[in-house]
């Protein structure tokens, strides 16, 4: 498969990395790297420290020791999204309207947010208070903030969960196109993600005995 580039082609690279939360390790000198076209899966048990090391690469939380940096970026672009466990959703404002208040803050470089709506199978719920939402629908609609604001790394924690089959499709579309962009990712998950081309997975297993 070809990739075109559409952002600036970045690689995000940990040296030595150590994470962990609370004073306790939950990786320790860990390296990899990621970089434009490509991703990495985290997958491990319950408590394995993937949401921790996203929250990490993230800026969210410091490591507790090596580094990582973000390649090919200038100082002060936005490059990345994170689109945590929980959706964070306004459920007082109607579903477009959560994506509007999102491009706002993200900015509107994406999709137009009904277009966003549409691809996410919300298109006919935009008016809808999003409170109502249900659990499959509420992820769909975290997802489409993805789309409405272009940015190439995407840090996802359990993409797929609550989603019905046609949910994982379109997640697997969505990811794989990011990549065709040029993009890339790093996504904690349970469930199996599987890629067209799987020469541009990679998989990190963490929270093992050693
Ligand atoms: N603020 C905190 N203080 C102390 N420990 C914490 C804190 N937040 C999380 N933890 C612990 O860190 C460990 C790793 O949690 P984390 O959410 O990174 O795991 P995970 O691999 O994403 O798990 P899951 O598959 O269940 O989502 C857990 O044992 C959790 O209880």
């Amino acid at each position: 498969m070809t990739v075109r580039h559409l952002f600036p082609p970045l690689t995000l690279r940990a040296t030595g990395l150590s994470w962990g939360r609370g004073g306790m390790a939950l990786g320790a000198n860990v390296s990899f790297s990621v970089t434009a076209g490509q991703c990495l899966l985290l997958r491990g048990p319950n408590g394995g420290g993937k949401t921790t090391l996203l929250l990490t690469l993230a800026g969210i939380i410091a490591p507790l020791d090596g580094s990582f940096a973000i390649a090919g970026a200038g100082e002060d672009e936005r490059v990345l999204h994170y689109c945590g466990h929980r959706n964070a959703i306004k459920p007082r404002l109607t579903v477009q309207e959560n994506l509007a208040f999102w491009a706002e803050v993200n900015g509107a470089t994406g999709s137009p947010a009904k277009a966003a709506l549409d691809e996410v199978g919300l298109g006919h719920l935009a008016d809808l208070d999003a409170g109502y939402l249900s659990a499959g629908q509420s992820r769909r609609l975290a997802l489409a903030r993805l789309l409405v604001s272009h940015r190439p790394l995407w840090l996802l924690d359990e993409p797929t969960a609550a989603l019905d089959s046609e949910g994982h499709e379109l997640v697997t579309r969505l990811l794989d196109r990011h990549l065709d962009m040029g993009g890339l990712f790093i996504a904690a998950t349970h469930d199996p993600i599987t890629l067209p081309d799987l020469a541009r997975m990679e998989t990190l297993v963490m929270g093992q005995q050693p």
